[in-house]
């Protein structure tokens, strides 16, 4: 793990706040409009990996929008040693190697974090956006001339409710596992995973009432991002994140809830990649790296 100070990549450990996990604001926030992006498939491309929750919420939204033959997609390696991620194949328009080349080829005196999922720019060679919440957006909203139907996972109308659940999911779960693992003071992991789990029960007892979806009988943007959280929690968070108090699988609403999602988007889901990220790329909670070989999971469908 590390990050870029002044275009130079440093190793480091995540930061800490009196024992506490802050996420950075993502720095490139560029929208790419309707016009811009034409009618030809993209010239942008997104760059991913497979075990990230938030770049997996951008590929789900690609598979649902119908944006698949649109938007290419390029993989990160799961692993993220000390120069961070790693690209799957080379950049085919700089040769880079590592994903932090592609941060310094868009700005060689960048400072931050060097995430995914980013939009790659191939024709100016440069990170157009990486904040997988905009380049949601951008699908659901200005790049839907490409497919037919109405496909809009925060439609007008309830688009605060929409807006208001995925703060809270973002806050309390999908954020929260974070907290909760990179926590280094007993009394911080405890207050964080008690919340965590409250939150967890919370949204069983919302579902208890029959409804599909959070907010109904469809599939909408909070679904999303709960979604990449619940297929994750019994194969790591659990074990290495030790959000241990109850599995998903304890939970029968959640579990179906989830399992319904699943259903719809299960190619998107890649459990071998998710369980070496997580084991293998945090050394200092997992310092020999060993992937277990549970938990049974029920996600052999393909
Ligand atoms: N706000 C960003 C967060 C993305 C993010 O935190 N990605 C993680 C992977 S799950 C990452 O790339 N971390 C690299 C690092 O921390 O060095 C988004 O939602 O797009």
């Amino acid at each position: 793990m590390g990050m870029l100070v002044n275009g130079v990549w440093q190793v480091k450990n995540p930061e800490n706040i009196e024992g506490g996990f802050v996420r950075p604001e993502s720095p490139y926030r560029d929208i790419i409009s309707r016009k811009t992006m034409g009618r030809k498939p993209s010239r942008f491309v997104l760059y991913v990996s497979l075990a990230c929750p938030w770049a997996s919420s951008v590929l789900i939204v690609r598979k649902l929008a119908g944006l698949e033959s649109v938007v290419e997609v390029r993989y990160v390696s799961p692993y993220m040693g000390d120069q961070g991620w790693m690209l799957e194949k080379p950049n085919k328009e700089t040769g880079a190697k590592m994903l932090h080349e592609l941060y310094t080829q868009t700005d060689p005196n960048f400072t931050g974090k060097v995430t995914v999922p980013i939009l790659w720019d191939t024709q100016n060679k440069c990170i157009v956006n990486n904040e997988s919440m905009d380049l949601i957006m951008m699908m659901n909203n200005e790049w839907s001339h490409f497919v037919e139907g109405d496909f809009n996972l925060m439609p007008n109308n309830i688009r605060y409710d929409v807006q208001v659940k995925c703060d809270w999911i973002y806050e309390q779960i999908a954020n929260a596992v974070y907290r909760v693992g990179f926590a280094s003071k007993q009394s911080v992991y405890e207050k964080e995973c008690n919340q965590l789990f409250e939150a967890l029960d919370r949204l069983e007892i919302e579902l208890l009432d029959g409804r599909s979806y959070l907010l109904g009988s469809e599939i909408l943007l909070c679904d999303v991002r709960l979604f990449v959280v619940l297929v994750r929690f019994d194969i790591v968070y659990y074990g290495h994140f030790k959000c241990n108090q109850r599995q998903i699988r304890d939970y029968p609403q959640l579990t179906a809830y989830m399992m319904r999602i699943y259903d719809q988007v299960w190619d998107t889901v890649d459990v071998d990649a998710i369980k070496t990220h997580y084991y293998q790329s945090h050394p200092w909670i997992n310092p020999t790296q060993i992937v277990p070989v549970g938990p049974y999971h029920d996600f052999n469908r393909e």
